[in-house]
């Protein structure tokens, strides 16, 4: 194999990609973790990181692809991928006045430990040698860090919106060429609307999981 056949291997397979993805939210940690022990702050930990965070954070749409060969739900990972996607492209990347807010750095760290946790567990399940503290982690750190992550989230959504409203990004006013307007300020309020009804969907799917893992129990899961 040459260098990028073996980059590939590493990359796709599905043997392996839990195990780059779970080096790769180490090394955002370790990253993390040099940059609050040198500044003695979180401001400015954004833009530091921000390559890092949008190279892995855009990989994970092979998470999609991958629920063709794990027992997963393609719809459950579908939302959980594209929000992720969506507040790395579409809010901390193009609305630059808001990477310094706390609840960034809150949302990162919730990810960052979320994503060491899952992917260390798929590693070593994969490799049958599953530690009893890494499935339980998995299965109840989610309990207080899923409703955390999302009000990171949500509470940066909410400090993006004078910016929105400001600048008009993303926004199409009317007149123009096509003749449509669209305005991004109420989309994202559209989009702070569905974690409503979408995140308990999630989170009762982890629940769900968490007592099949946990507690053996079988549930029957409506499904996509
Ligand atoms: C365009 C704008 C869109 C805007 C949308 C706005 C609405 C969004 C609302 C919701 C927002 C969510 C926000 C979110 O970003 C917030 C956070 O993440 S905060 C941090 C806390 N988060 C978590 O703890 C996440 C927990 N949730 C999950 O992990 C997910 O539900 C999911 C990623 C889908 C994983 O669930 P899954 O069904 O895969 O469960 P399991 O892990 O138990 O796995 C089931 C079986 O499949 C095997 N598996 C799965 N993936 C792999 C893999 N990659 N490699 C190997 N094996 C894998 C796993 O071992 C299980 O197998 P078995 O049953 O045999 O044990």
């Amino acid at each position: 194999m040459n260098n990028l056949d073996t980059w590939v291997f590493l990359e796709f397979s599905f043997e392996n990609y839990p195990f780059s993805f779970f080096s790769r939210w180490l090394v955002l940690a370790i990253a993390m973790a040099r940059f609050y022990m040198q500044k003695g702050t979180y401001k400015g930990l954004y833009k530091t990181i921000q390559k890092t965070l949008k190279f892995f954070q855009t990989f994970a749409v092979l998470e999609v692809v991958h629920c063709a060969v794990v027992r997963t739900s393609v719809l459950v990972t579908g939302v959980q991928v594209s929000s992720r996607i969506f507040m790395v492209w579409f809010i901390t990347h193009s609305i630059k006045q808001i990477q310094n807010e706390e609840s960034v750095i809150l949302f990162l760290v919730v990810w960052t430990v979320t994503e060491i946790t899952r992917y260390s567990f798929y590693t070593f399940n994969l490799l049958n040698h599953l530690p009893y503290f890494i499935k339980w982690a998995r299965y109840n750190f989610f309990i207080i860090l899923y409703p955390v992550g999302v009000a990171g989230e949500l509470l940066t959504i909410y400090a993006a919106l004078p910016y929105v409203k400001k600048t008009g990004i993303f926004s199409l006013r009317l007149p123009n060429k096509y003749n449509v307007s669209f305005d991004y300020y109420y989309f994202l309020i559209i989009v702070m609307a569905s974690y409503i009804p979408l995140f308990p969907q999630l989170y009762f799917h982890m629940l769900w999981q968490r007592r099949k893992v946990l507690h053996g129990e079988v549930i029957v899961e409506k499904d996509d």
